[in-house]
């Protein structure tokens, strides 16, 4: 039996290192909500809500995490055994729909304390148990300028950091943007596999031309390139065209998973903890992926180390990654908020091997780039599209 002695929630916004230009927004810097709870046994468990660009992303913002947390999912807590993670987040899903953001950073915080109970890494507790320590890790090269990605990328192979580009489109019209992914693959494709994400801003004719040609260019994947919501456009695409389709916005947990894959509408499907709804509903979604025979990918939603680390734990459970990941958040921020950085190099990251998540808020870091501190503030700056 466990109760929850503490609560915090609260916003923390880190610049990013360059501006970061994705179809729907600007990213200039990120917002990260944290939740840290604390049992009567002093046991503390960290997890984190973050989308991109606001509203511009998903239907939850920031803000809206921090609420749904504060005020309906706390009191469900203190009425709960939170060492019981299971019965804890049914009893939350009985009380709370959707909301799938806060509810993932609450099962994550859980999972941190459960881990640290039984002195042992999340990853042994979901789904089969851990079956790798590192994963391959993308890099996505979105400064919005072709010979700055290029720079960017050349930078990243030399200190074999990355080896896996993700471009950002869909903003410009269709040949420009595979003007720019041709550049970049014949800059870089010979030492790198070179994807790309629309992000939905695609039609399905815009999208059956751009697949088309980008195939043609020497790109190896395309994700989400029309709208999250239509399946059966992305059915048509999938089918009718060599490159394979990743399925991202589409995806909100395990029935949306079924629907995706038994329509045939994508052969690869983008795995986010936060989308699915939690770490143990990311493995539902990857074994419907595994049992559909679709290929699996781990993708983020550009949080920072506390929910990279807990992506990393569900992703070190999956046997088939064929498409490796994307963790790449923290270094796309310019300061690091855990005590100790989670690890990167040789194309990939270390997953933590301390029991729970593995990690530590650095405390003075949050002190000062929590939003609710005292003395001037450093609001999240989004520009629109
Ligand atoms: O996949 C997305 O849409 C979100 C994200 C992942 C990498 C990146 O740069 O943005
Ligand atoms: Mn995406």
């Amino acid at each position: 039996m466990a109760a929850l002695d503490r609560a915090d929630t609260f916003i923390v916004d880190v610049p990013t290192i360059r501006p970061h230009v994705l179809a729907m927004a600007t990213m200039h810097s990120q917002a990260m909500t944290i939740v840290r709870l604390v049992d009567g046994d002093g046991v503390e468990g960290l997890g984190e809500g973050t989308t991109i660009g606001g509203l511009s992303y998903g239907e939850e913002s920031p803000e809206s995490i921090k609420s749904a947390i504060d005020t309906y999912i706390l009191p469900v807590l203190e009425a709960s055994d939170i060492s019981r993670v299971g019965e804890t987040m049914a009893r939350i899903n009985a009380c709370v729909r959707g909301n799938h953001f806060a509810k993932c950073a609450v099962e994550s915080a859980l999972l941190d304390m459960a881990g640290k109970r039984l002195g042992v890494p999340v990853s042994e507790l979901i789904g089969g148990g851990r079956v790798r320590d590192t994963l391959p890790v993308a890099w996505t090269l979105a400064s919005g300028d072709t010979a700055r990605d290029i720079a960017e990328g050349e930078q990243m192979l030399a200190e074999r950091r990355h080896n896996i580009f993700k471009l950002k489109i869909g903003k410009r019209a269709v040949r420009d943007d595979v003007a720019h992914v041709g550049a970049i693959c014949k800059a870089l494709g010979d030492r790198a596999s070179i994807r790309v994400d629309v992000n939905q801003n695609w039609s399905e004719p815009q999208a059956r031309l751009g697949m088309a040609m980008l195939h043609d260019v020497g790109c190896d994947l395309v994700e989400q390139p029309t709208a999250g919501d239509d399946i059966a456009a992305m059915a048509r695409l999938s089918q009718g065209q060599t490159i394979p389709l990743m399925a991202d916005e589409a995806l909100h947990g395990p029935r949306s998973a079924l629907r995706i894959a038994e329509a045939g509408a994508a052969s690869v499907f983008a795995l986010k903890i936060e989308q699915s709804g939690g770490l143990f509903a990311t493995a539902q979604v990857a074994a419907i992926a595994e049992a559909a025979g679709l290929g699996l990918y781990g993708g983020t939603m550009l949080e920072g180390s506390v929910g990279t680390a807990a992506s990393a734990h569900v992703f070190a459970t999956l046997p088939q990654l064929d498409w490796g990941t994307e963790l790449f958040g923290p270094l796309l921020q310019t300061d690091e908020i855990l005590a100790e950085p989670l690890h990167y190099a040789d194309f990939a990251l270390s997953v933590p091997t301390g029991p729970g998540l593995g990690i530590a808020l650095d405390e003075d870091k949050i002190a000062y780039f929590r939003r609710d501190r005292d003395g001037p503030r450093l609001h999240a700056v989004t520009t629109g599209a």
